[in-house]
């Protein structure tokens, strides 16, 4: 018997997208819920106490509710709402972020999945407030763009029923504490909350984040170079990662930056643009929100969790 899994929440975008990653894999019984019983809570009870591990895939009211109703002290638990992403209790599922943070996802019993857009600016901007080449307090600001996709069944209703009137592109979150600024400020390591500003483009999934860097106030000025050898830096001493770095590209003209290049896969590559005279510098990070950003980073955290090879069910 493989292990058991029960997706709460398994007819929404991130569920289905977990459902079929998992769907084929023989180390794997899913646990289902009838439709017509998924939002009733003693179903939910007796299939989260039943489950090995149980994938929330739910807004953070339920997905705290679920948590609550789990009794037994054996179910373990990947939480893909932002819950408990900033929880002590809890292990960031962001394998990459940390040497050792594999296998502290790998020991777990409660996993909070990342939130989508944090990722980039996380595994880009970590590793140059660790080298010293930018402070905690820098003032940092991070610009993205997702695909509708991000705001779940709703939005993509929205988006469909718009047709061709829908908005190509709309930044949102301009009070500058959208749900993602507490994990982005505590796991980039800053002292003070990046100014943050989302948008939502006319498609349906894909996304791009944008860290620009203004240096000239630093006292010692960090070129490009070194920027991209920090982040390569941190990156080599990774073991099974799915992000991965661009060559250099001092003053670019047509890099690779389509937000929907590596949809369905759970890749991340990284960019690094930079003007030294002018001391600025550009990180690119290109994932797809619902792979990397939701569901693949999901299977990559069950996968270690159930100990079996991390690509597996991944398409990489
Ligand atoms: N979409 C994305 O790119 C990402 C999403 N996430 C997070 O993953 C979680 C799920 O998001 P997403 O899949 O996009 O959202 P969806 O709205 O597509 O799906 C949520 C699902 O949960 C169901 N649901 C709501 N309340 C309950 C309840 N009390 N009991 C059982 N089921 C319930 C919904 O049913 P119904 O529709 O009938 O209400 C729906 O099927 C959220 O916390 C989201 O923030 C994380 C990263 C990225
Ligand atoms: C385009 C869009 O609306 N995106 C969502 C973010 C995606 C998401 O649901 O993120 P987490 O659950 O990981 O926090 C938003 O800004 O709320």
């Amino acid at each position: 018997m493989g292990a058991k899994i029960f997706i709460d929440g398994e007819a929404g975008t991130t569920g289905l997208q977990i459902r079929d990653r998992l769907a084929g894999r023989s180390d794997i019984e899913i646990l289902s819920i009838p439709q017509d019983k998924r939002k009733d809570i003693d179903t939910r009870a007796e299939l989260l106490n039943a489950a090995d591990v149980a994938i929330l895939c739910l807004p953070d009211d339920a997905a705290r509710e679920s948590v609550s109703l789990i009794s037994n002290g054996t179910t373990r638990v990947i939480d893909a709402s932002t819950a408990y992403r900033v929880d002590p209790n809890w292990v960031y599922g962001f394998a990459e972020m940390d040497k050792g943070q594999s296998q502290a996802i790998a020991e777990a019993r409660r996993v909070s999945n990342p939130g989508c857009y944090p990722q980039g600016p996380i595994i880009m901007v970590r590793p140059l407030i660790e080298a010293g080449l930018l402070p905690p307090s820098f003032a940092l600001t991070v610009n993205a763009i997702s695909g509708y996709s991000g705001g779940g069944r709703q939005m993509i209703a929205e988006y469909e029923a718009a047709g061709d009137n829908a908005s190509h592109f709309m930044p949102y979150g301009l009070t500058f504490n959208h749900k993602h600024v507490p994990e982005m400020t505590a796991y980039t390591k800053l002292t003070g909350a990046p100014l943050f500003v989302p948008s939502v483009g006319d498609y349906a999934q894909g996304m791009v984040t944008c860290v620009p860097l203004q240096l000239g106030m630093l006292g010692t000025v960090p070129t490009g170079e070194d920027v991209h050898a920090a982040i390569g830096g941190h990156l080599a001493g990774l073991t099974d990662s799915f992000v991965s770095l661009a060559s250099y590209e001092a003053l670019a003209k047509s890099p690779e930056l389509d937000p929907q290049r590596y949809n369905n896969t759970n890749k991340m590559v990284l960019h690094v643009f930079a003007n030294d005279a002018q001391a600025q510098v550009l990180l690119v990070a290109v994932y797809d929100n619902l792979g990397k950003g939701a569901s693949g980073a999901a299977v990559q955290n069950l996968n270690l969790m159930l100990g079996v090879d991390v690509h597996t069910g991944l398409a990489d």
